[in-house]
């Protein structure tokens, strides 16, 4: 594979769909190609999963269920979509990505070795290249999504503030464990301010 793989995690509104396009932006203008995606999705197959991952209650998936969406989702987004990119040369940005699943679905219990071990067998354990955390202070991120969402939140966004508080300790247990994958960024300040810390976290990738 010649192109480049970086995903944006963090938990609920921090900012990464729209650092996301912010970052596609800032490096199409140095000529790279790149591709946008998220998950859960992604691929024709995967946003079919997404439906039935973010719509309905709380408890309408156990955990374990989930956790085997979220891997079947992502095998197919990696094998339709990231793949296919990456050999043709193109650098993919994906808005959330395994460490989501590590986080969340790790959050309601499934031991993090299951977990990658289902992403082993699913998407023949692909990471990408670099990883950039986004944090902001304990609920800032979600009182964002709040307004954005206008108070209606989805089967995850509607989870009280321990799991969104332990979400955000296992991303940092993931960015202890991992420093040459995960780069932590500050997400405060403007959308301009945090690019420019996103391009800086990359300067060491870019051509
Ligand atoms: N730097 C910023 N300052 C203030 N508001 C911001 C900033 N970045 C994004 N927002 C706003 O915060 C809200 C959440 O941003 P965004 O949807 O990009 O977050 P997200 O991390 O993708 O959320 P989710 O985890 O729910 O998908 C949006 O209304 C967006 O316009
Ligand atoms: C990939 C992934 C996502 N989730 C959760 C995290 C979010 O609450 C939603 C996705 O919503 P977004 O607005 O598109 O960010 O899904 C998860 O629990 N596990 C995962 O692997």
């Amino acid at each position: 594979m010649s192109g480049l793989f970086i995903s944006l995690e963090g938990g609920e509104g921090v900012g990464k769909s729209t650092q996301t396009a912010r970052l596609a932006a800032a490096l199409e203008a140095r000529g790279l190609h790149v591709v946008v995606t998220r998950e859960p999705g992604g691929s024709e197959g995967a946003e079919a999963i997404r439906g039935l991952l973010m719509q309905g209650e709380v408890t309408r998936w156990s955990p374990h269920a989930e956790a085997l969406l979220f891997a079947a989702a992502r095998a197919d987004h990696v094998e339709k979509r990231i793949r296919p990119a990456l050999e043709a040369g193109q650098w993919v940005l994906c808005d959330r990505y395994i460490d989501s699943t590590r986080a969340y679905q790790g959050g309601q219990g499934i031991d993090d070795a299951a977990i990658l071990a289902l992403h082993a067998f699913g998407s023949k354990g692909l990471l990408p290249d670099r990883t950039l955390l986004l944090s902001l202070p304990e609920g800032a991120g979600e009182e964002r999504a709040l307004v954005r969402d206008r108070g209606v939140a989805d089967r995850f966004g509607a989870r009280g503030p321990e799991f969104h508080a332990q979400v955000a300790a296992t991303f940092e247990r993931i960015a202890d464990g991992e420093a040459a994958r995960v780069r932590r960024v500050d997400a405060a300040g403007t959308p301009e301010a945090v690019t420019a810390r996103l391009m800086d976290a990359l300067a060491d990738l870019l051509p």
